[in-house]
């Protein structure tokens, strides 16, 4: 592709037609594993999904969702939707946050650029606030890489650092944050030992403080706000690992959901408030639970919340978490430059596109899927719809969520004869999987299962195609298990399993409209999410760009 030689033009496919309805659906969390009783998919009544299973193998088949074949750094990393989704709209494979953080943290040139240096610049007279997630869990953050940035900070100069931290129990088991505030805090006294004042400020469960997303509840990002910028919260610890320690008593507590604090001094101080001249990093890589509080920390006009006090900052993310908002306006690392997404050509070749899902994963099949970049390519073709999550409940109390009202809208635009595309995320069995409530996941899963009938049927009355896959396995493995599979017991109890899994999943093609001898490829055995962009647009009538991860599919006279 040439400089001068591009074009967004698309070559027509050179035997399948144009014109045909396709309905893509993404089942948010969905992986094949083998059947047992953790396995919600299996345990649930899925008969959609198994029904399509039996087109294995021309029109069924399993894809990698997880490691390298997203972007990942090692293949022990699970994957995620924002990866997943980047990949199924991309149609290739970038090295993601993750990876890029690795690179730039290992080779030092994560100093020597922009956004460093222009945090760097409160480092004499101020403090230095580093807020995220504190986890190995590899999808948000990873605590390794705080650990680096700390010790990076304080050799270039930052001299007073607050760490504001939030629990995960969401990539990682549940517990498992008392553990990583030990290494955090033994990290810190390192620090402090070499005459640097550094210390936890405060914390909070990442679902009920800060990390909210698709402005779900701003209620969550303010709390988050009052304890890390105002110094405000209900709870006072004069430690971290006393803090969740404690606060883990409560009944019902979980790492997801504590509550927010603050540390404070021998005089109750709270030790970490940002004030005018601080510098402020949020850590984590990823973008959709971090823009909130990124607007929330640059922008000078902002109306979600009482900000009660603005304090005039030098903020940088660890990524621009918004390509097309530029939000924030400075950052430590470059994110991966995901253009030319498969959304933006086929809109470009006279694609209507429709898209849809609730509010918990609408920017899953717009933002992630375009590439990280909100807002539509051409609004005359697009129309993107999102269905109010509900809010302030863990899902498992609420399994079915909106998934029939997502395959009613789906059903209807399809039906409209107004989109050639119609695109849904389905997001039960991550949701509620991840609330590690297994009967409520099983319920969750059925749920799913229906919608997608839902959808199948609207496409079998307009004669159309269907593309039916996932971005990553978590609601068909809810519990940790050894090397040889077993579930792993700790106290006599099988450890529930919040995460995602390393799981492969599965891809499913069909529809009236599906033009005879289309079937999977016997030779892209190692086939991944990025495969399937090149494969929609072939169902669309057109052949991918070249530099496209190969189609799944052949068509055999
Ligand atoms: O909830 C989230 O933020 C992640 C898990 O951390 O899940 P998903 O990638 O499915 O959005
Ligand atoms: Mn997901
Ligand atoms: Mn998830």
């Amino acid at each position: 592709m040439g400089s001068t030689g591009f074009s967004w033009k698309l070559a027509d496919h050179p035997k399948l037609p144009k014109g045909k309805l396709l309905a893509m659906i993404v089942l948010d969390g969905w992986g094949e594993a083998s059947p047992d009783k953790f396995n919600c998919i299996h345990v649930a009544e899925t008969p959609t999904m198994d029904s399509l299973k039996n087109g294995a193998p021309d029109k069924w088949r399993l894809v990698r969702a997880h490691g390298t074949a997203v972007g990942l750094p090692t293949e022990d990393d699970m994957g995620n939707s924002e990866v997943g989704h980047n990949a199924l709209g991309a149609g290739r494979i970038f090295a993601q946050g993750a990876k890029l953080v690795d690179l730039a943290l290992a080779s030092g040139k994560i100093y020597d650029d922009e956004g460093f240096n222009y945090i760097k610049e409160s480092f004499a007279t101020n403090t230095l606030h580093l807020i995220g997630l504190m986890s190995d869990g590899g999808v948000h953050s990873r605590l390794d890489q705080l650990q680096l940035l700390l010790r990076g900070a304080s050799q270039h100069g930052a001299k007073r650092i607050r760490v504001h931290v939030l629990t995960d129990g969401r990539d990682v088991l549940d517990g498992s944050s008392v553990g990583f505030a030990e290494t955090l805090e033994a990290e810190l006294s390192d620090l402090r030992s070499k005459g640097i004042d550094a210390q936890v400020a405060s914390g909070g469960g990442r679902m009920y403080v800060t990390m909210d997303r698709y402005e779900n509840d701003w209620e969550v990002v303010k709390r988050g706000w009052d304890a890390q910028v105002l110094g405000e919260a209900p709870h006072k610890f004069k430690n971290v690992v006393e803090a969740i320690k404690t606060l883990r008593e409560a009944p019902g507590a979980n790492d997801q959901y504590l509550p927010p604090f603050v540390i404070v001094d021998d005089s109750e101080k709270a030790v970490g408030p940002v004030v005018d001249g601080d510098a402020v990093v949020t850590f984590n890589f990823r973008a959709d639970r971090m823009t909130m509080l990124a607007q929330a920390l640059e922008y000078e006009k902002f109306d979600k919340f009482d900000r009660v006090r603005f304090p005039k900052i030098r903020y940088a993310g660890m990524l621009q978490y918004d390509g097309e908002l530029k939000l924030p306006n400075h950052y430590l690392v470059s994110p991966p430059l995901i253009e030319r997404t498969s959304g933006e050509y086929l809109v470009k070749n006279g694609v209507r596109t429709f898209a849809c899902s609730e509010t918990v994963k609408f920017g899953h099949v717009t933002f992630f899927w375009n590439g990280n970049r909100s807002g539509y390519f051409n609004s005359e073709l697009e129309e993107y719809v999102e269905i109010p999550s509900d809010s302030g409940i863990t899902f498992n109390v609420q399994p079915k969520m909106k998934a029939l009202e997502i395959g009613e809208k789906a059903r209807d635009a399809i039906l409209s004869g107004k989109f050639d595309q119609v695109r849904v995320n389905i997001p039960n069995g991550d949701m509620v999987g991840h609330t590690g409530d297994v009967e409520a996941t099983v319920v969750a899963c059925k749920a799913a299962d229906e919608a997608v009938k839902m959808i199948l049927d609207a496409v079998e009355q307009v004669g159309g195609i269907y593309v039916v896959t996932a971005d990553h396995g978590n609601a068909e493995d809810m519990v940790k298990r050894n090397k040889k599979g077993e579930p792993l017991l700790k106290d006599g109890e099988v450890q529930i399993l919040t995460s995602h899994t390393l799981q492969p999943v599965p891809i499913a093609i069909g529809g009236p409209g599906l033009a005879a001898g289309v079937k999977f490829r016997k030779d892209v055995p190692s086939g991944g999410l990025a495969n399937v962009a090149a494969t929609v647009m072939n169902l669309h009538g057109f052949v991918a760009p070249d530099d496209y991860e190969t189609t799944l599919i052949e068509v055999v006279d």
